[in-house]
């Protein structure tokens, strides 16, 4: 049984989006918070729009079948490792995979073993996230500023994106995965775009995972985009100068492809302690966590670590 409350807020977030209370004890709550888009078509009770900044917010209270189903998906039915509670696990986990090369370098490795190794991570990761209920993930696999690196280097990242792509297709389909591709595709090879085009599109009604690959992809470039997608329409008479808010630009921005929330939680590797042009808007509530190990080295345990991390904290979203 479930009932639904609908209160206004005034101009920001009062508590919590899309996940519960984060007690590292014990998970005690059932409230479910939801932000109701103002533009956006309506969404099913339980389904959070895209941000967790529209002013309308729904408090859900569900019951335990509910707490179960999100979106009509099933959790996985799988014992999660001990210390973590599904209750609070975040919706959707954004990576900056960084290290790659220095983990190569370490071992007297080329480069292209780095990406290799950052790969079978990334994989395990995939994985994982499936097996534990995360139903998106978000990673940063080359930025804006990455063509500037050496042209073997670029070569070689887009033919490990492409052979990817190619070589998963069958197992996307198999484990109803969705896969979406940001950034600005204008600079890419004219057959990886369509390879991209083509699995966005024959995956796009899967549900039980999203993973969100970030292509010749920076959080200005998204910004960019959005807002001259934006002028276009004002320029059109479509909408007033006005009608600019933040609901209109989320509408714009790259992420729009995903149905869930904004990243609860942003994992980088490596020890560098930055966020590097990735997301800027979307990151805007997002919980951090910098790992020590590199990419490549990244795994089941560190994931546990940064999931536990992320469940100890309390997410206020300023309010
Ligand atoms: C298909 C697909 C999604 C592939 C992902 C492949 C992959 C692991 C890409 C990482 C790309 C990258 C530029 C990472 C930054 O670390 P870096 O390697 O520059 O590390 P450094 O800081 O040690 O130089």
């Amino acid at each position: 049984m479930s009932f639904t409350l609908q209160f206004s807020l005034p101009s920001r977030p009062l508590i919590a989006t899309n996940t519960t209370t984060l007690s590292p004890i014990r998970p005690v709550t059932n409230l479910r918070f939801k932000p109701a888009p103002p533009l956006s078509p309506p969404s099913l009770l339980i389904k959070p729009p895209l941000c967790a900044s529209t002013q309308q917010r729904q408090l859900v209270v569900s019951g335990e079948d509910e707490l179960k189903s999100i979106n009509g998906a099933q959790e996985e039915n799988v014992p999660l490792p001990v210390g973590l509670w599904r209750e609070s696990m975040p919706k959707h986990v954004a990576v900056i995979m960084d290290g790659n090369r220095r983990w190569a370098r370490l071992r007297g490795l080329p480069v292209d073993s780095g990406y290799e190794a950052g790969v079978k991570s990334l994989r395990a990761m995939v994985e994982l996230c499936c097996k534990w209920g995360i139903r998106v993930l978000t990673v940063f696999a080359f930025s804006s500023d990455n063509w500037f690196r050496p042209k073997m280097e670029v070569e070689f990242l887009m033919s490990v994106l492409e052979e990817g792509v190619k070589e998963e297709m069958e197992s996307f389909l198999r484990d109803n995965v969705r896969i979406s591709v940001i950034g600005d595709l204008s600079k890419l090879q004219k057959s990886l775009v369509e390879l991209i085009m083509h699995v966005e599109e024959t995956t796009k009604n899967n549900t039980r995972f999203q993973l969100i690959v970030a292509v010749s992809y920076s959080g200005q470039y998204d910004l960019v985009q959005a807002c001259q997608r934006i002028a276009m329409k004002v320029k059109d008479g479509v909408i007033e100068p006005n009608d600019v808010n933040e609901s209109l630009i989320e509408q714009e921005l790259e992420t729009n492809c995903t149905e869930f929330p904004y990243p609860d939680l942003l994992i980088r590797t490596s020890g560098e302690l930055r966020v590097s042009n990735f997301m800027l808007w979307q990151l805007a509530y997002t919980e951090l966590f910098f790992a020590q190990s590199l990419w490549p080295d990244f795994g089941e345990a560190e994931f546990i670590e940064a999931l536990r991390s992320f469940q100890r904290r309390r997410r206020s979203y300023g309010g």
